[in-house]
C-alpha cells in the first residue's frame, strides 16, 4: 500500500489511482463486509467486478475474523439487526486495533436509536473512509461533535436518500476527515472527496443511479477492495471516479433502471486504469 503524503498534485493522484485500479486486478484483495441485506448481492458482485472478492458476514467472532483475514472491510449500517450491536462494535475495534483500513457508510442515519448509538460508538475506531450521500455526512459531523453547525440549514436524510446538496455537506466532510486523518467521500450528482487538506469534485455518473437501490452502498463496497491497496484519499477517489464512468457508460446502453444494473456491472467491469486515471476531477488545495 502506499503511503499518503502530505498533499498531492491531480496528476500524482491520477498515476495512484490508474496503479490502484490495476493492482486490485492483479491481486484479486478480500475484502468482507457487514452490510444491509437489501444490497448485499449488488454489493458483493460490484466488488467481484472491479477484481475484488467479497465475504458477507453478521455475527461478532465473524467480523473479528474477516477483520483479521481481509486486506480492509465495509461496513454499512443499512439495514440492523440485534447482533449488530455487538458485531459492528466489536468488528471495528479489531480494524483499529490491527490498525486495518475500514469503510463507514452510515446509510438512514437518524432512523432509530441503534442506528445512532453505533455511528457514536465506531467514532473513535475512526473509519479510514466515511461514505456517504450529503444529508449522511452532515448528520454523522453532527453526532461525533465535529461540526456543531452542520446539520441547522440542513433538511436531513429522507430514510436512506439524501435532501442536501454536496457542497452543503463540504464543511461536514472537511471536519471528519481532519478528525479520522483518512478521508470521506460524498456522493452525488457531482461528487465531492477530501483526505481534509485538498477537497476534490468529481463529475460523471448518471441520475440513474439514483433509480436503481445500492449504488451507494456498492460504492462503499468497491471503495473497501480499493482500500486493500492505496490510502483513503487515492481510494475513495478511485472507487468514486470508477463509478462516474461506469454510471456514465451504462446510461448510453441502457432502456431504464433494470438494464442499467446489468449494464452497470459490465462496465465496471470493463474499466481500465487508463480509463480511471483520465476521469474528470477538479482538485482544491485548501
Ligand atoms: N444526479 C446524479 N447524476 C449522476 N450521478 C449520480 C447522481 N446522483 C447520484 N449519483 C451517483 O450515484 C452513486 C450513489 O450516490 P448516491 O445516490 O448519492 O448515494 P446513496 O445511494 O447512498 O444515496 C454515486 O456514484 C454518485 O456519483
Ligand atoms: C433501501 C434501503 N433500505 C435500507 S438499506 C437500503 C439500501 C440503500 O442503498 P443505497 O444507499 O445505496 O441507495
Ligand atoms: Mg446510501
Amino acid at each position: 500500500m502506499s503511503e499518503p503524503s502530505a498533499t498531492r498534485t491531480a496528476a500524482e493522484l491520477r498515476a495512484l489511482m490508474a496503479r490502484a485500479v490495476r493492482e486490485v486486478r492483479e491481486t484479486n484483495p478480500l475484502a468482507p463486509s457487514i452490510t444491509n441485506t437489501v444490497t448485499q448481492n449488488f454489493v458483493a458482485n460490484a466488488q467481484l467486478a472491479v477484481g475484488g472478492s467479497a465475504a458477507m458476514v453478521y455475527l461478532p467472532d465473524e467480523g473479528e475474523c474477516v477483520a483479521a483475514m481481509g486486506g480492509a472491510l465495509y461496513i454499512n449500517l443499512g439495514t440492523l439487526l440485534p447482533i449488530y450491536e455487538q458485531s459492528i462494535p466489536r468488528t471495528a475495534r479489531a480494524l483499529s486495533a490491527a490498525g486495518k483500513p475500514w469503510v463507514l457508510d452510515p446509510v438512514g442515519v437518524g432512523i432509530g436509536s441503534l442506528r445512532t448509538q453505533l455511528i457514536q460508538t465506531v467514532r473513535d475506531d475512526k473509519p479510514t473512509i466515511l461514505r456517504g450521500n450529503a444529508s449522511e455526512i452532515i448528520a454523522v459531523a453532527e453526532l461525533w461533535g465535529l461540526d456543531s453547525a452542520a446539520a441547522s440549514g440542513a433538511d436531513g436524510p429522507r430514510g436512506v436518500d439524501t435532501t442536501d446538496s454536496v457542497d452543503a455537506a463540504e464543511r461536514a466532510a472537511v471536519a471528519i476527515a481532519r478528525f479520522t486523518g483518512g478521508a470521506v467521500a460524498v456522493s452525488g450528482a457531482t461528487d465531492l472527496v477530501t483526505d481534509g487538506t485538498s477537497v476534490a469534485r468529481l463529475a460523471g455518473g448518471s441520475p440513474l443511479m439514483t433509480c436503481i437501490t445500492g449504488s451507494g452502498c456498492s460504492l462503499g463496497g468497491v471503495a473497501s477492495v480499493y482500500a486493500c491497496v492505496a490510502d483513503p484519499f487515492v481510494t475513495a477517489l478511485t472507487a468514486t471516479a470508477a463509478y462516474n464512468l461506469a454510471g456514465a457508460r451504462a446510461a448510453e446502453r441502457c432502456t431504464g433502471p433494470g438494464s442499467f444494473q446489468v449494464a452497470f456491472l459490465d462496465a465496471l467491469y470493463q474499466l481500465t486504469p487508463e480509463d480511471v486515471a483520465e476521469a474528470p476531477l477538479q482538485l482544491t488545495v485548501l
